[in-house]
């Protein structure tokens, strides 16, 4: 794929088209009858659903439901004991990760994961790295390609750090910064990678009700670049605040799917929050 086909999520993109509140119905990522088991434990069982171009999609679910075995089967680091899984049309099976990251997937993690004796702008320009094209050589011999490259990196870093918010801080150490800086610095390293499709496992946790606010918006503007959005989450709250449609787990299986609105009002939804066995709910 061609660098010009994605689209960077960079603040040069503030005055694009909006994209349309309503999904596109554009097949991006199909998860197409996915069991994956561990040992004995069934971790997915038969999970089928599309993630749409241009949608924010939430998947939920409680504690041990599977949401991260899903994300880590979408982003090629468990193979499918059975179905399969396709980003743009391409099976992601056997694919390594840096490939998965080449045809456009980005992901966060649930434990941060950020090189702490670097500084906020080294960590994104890692990501924006992926990227370079120039050979060993020319970065040995900072021939002009390189150099020009590094500058673009460079601009590239702080640019996308101004968009998360945390530009005045890109000198410091990752260790120094504040948690919830941490968390935004984690999504512009993301984001250096040019994705159309950025996951966010659990990007709210430990995060109290104004910041979860910020990180919403966060993820709108996202959206509104035109970069496609999963996001794992088990605070139902906030996933109904920013979600296009909504994929609920439990026990490794989907048990709703549908917009924000029915996805809450769906009894075995509640009774999956609520601990309710599913005949009484
Ligand atoms: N590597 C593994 N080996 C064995 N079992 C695993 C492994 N990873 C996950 N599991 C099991 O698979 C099931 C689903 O776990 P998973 O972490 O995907 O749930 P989750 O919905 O992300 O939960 P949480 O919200 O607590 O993060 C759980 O029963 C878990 O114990």
């Amino acid at each position: 794929m061609s660098d010009t086909e994605r689209t960077p999520v960079v603040p040069a993109q503030a005055d694009a088209p909006m994209v349309e509140t309503l999904p596109a119905r554009e097949p991006l990522l199909e998860v197409d009858h996915v069991t994956l088991r561990f040992g004995g434990v069934v971790a997915l069982n038969d999970v089928d659903f599309t993630l749409y171009k241009g949608e924010i999609l939430g998947l939920i679910g409680p504690n041990g439901a599977g949401k991260t075995t899903c994300f880590n089967a979408m982003t090629g680091i468990y193979q499918p004991s059975e179905g399969q899984i396709r980003f743009r049309g391409e099976k992601i099976s056997g694919k390594k990760r840096h490939q998965i990251t080449q045809l456009g997937m980005a992901r966060t993690f649930q434990n941060i994961r950020l090189f702490p004796e670097m500084t906020a702008l080294e960590n994104v320009q890692v990501g924006a790295d992926a990227h370079h094209r120039t050979s060993v050589v020319s970065a040995l011999f900072r021939l002009p390609r390189h150099r020009r490259e590094e500058r673009e990196g460079r601009e590239k870093a702080e640019r996308l750090l101004e968009f998360v918010g945390i530009r005045p801080r890109m000198h410091e150490f990752a260790r120094n910064l504040s948690y919830g800086e941490q968390r935004r610095l984690e999504i512009a390293r993301a984001l250096a990678t040019d994705p159309v499709l950025l996951c966010l496992d659990e990007p709210a946790a430990g995060f109290n009700p104004a910041e979860k606010e910020e990180l919403l918006q966060l993820i709108r503007q996202i959206r509104d670049t035109g970069v496609t959005v999963l996001l794992i989450e088990h605070d139902m709250r906030l996933v109904m605040g920013v979600t296009d449609r909504i994929v609920v787990l439990e026990f490794g299986k989907k048990i709703a799917e549908g917009l924000p609105a029915e996805v809450r009002d769906n009894p075995k939804v509640v009774a999956a929050y609520l601990g309710v066995p599913d005949d009484a709910a």
